[in-house]
């Protein structure tokens, strides 16, 4: 029996599925999906300069996707073992170790943008 897709309608509702399987099952994914939602609201708020937004979605982007990974490869490690094997911490410690890098370039490009736009709001100059 064959698994693959069968056009590309097929493959995107495959790939909405995984998203929403993510959310359902991954509480990181939904705090990432909070924290990206109170940044898009600050930044209308704020009023963010065009390149200011490009970084924004691109921390957005990094860390969802990051964590989409992390889960996926969680998952290839619970079904190659339930076990505890070193190999399957390292191999889960090292994407969890990418998801934390993608987060801390998000936090640095919501402080470079957000700090000076709220101290220039808030009259601290
Ligand atoms: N089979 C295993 N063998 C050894 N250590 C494991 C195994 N499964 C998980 N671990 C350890 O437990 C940690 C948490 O694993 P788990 O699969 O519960 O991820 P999680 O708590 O869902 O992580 P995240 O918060 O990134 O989604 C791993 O980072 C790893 O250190």
């Amino acid at each position: 029996m064959s698994f693959k897709t069968k056009d590309m309608r097929d493959s995107f509702r495959c790939a909405l599925s995984g998203l929403g399987d993510a959310w359902r099952s991954e509480r990181n994914m939904r705090i990432h999906t909070l924290a990206a939602c109170i940044a898009v609201v600050a930044g209308l708020w704020l009023g963010l300069e065009r390149l200011e937004w490009l970084f924004l979605f691109s921390a957005v982007f990094l860390v969802t996707t990051m964590e989409m990974l992390n889960t996926a490869l969680e998952r290839v490690v619970d079904l190659f073992t339930r076990d505890y094997h070193p190999l399957a911490r390292l191999a889960k410690n090292a994407a969890a170790g990418a998801a934390l890098l993608a987060a801390f370039y998000a936090l640095t490009v919501a402080l470079l943008i957000f700090v000076p736009k709220l101290m220039e709001r808030f009259n601290f100059f």
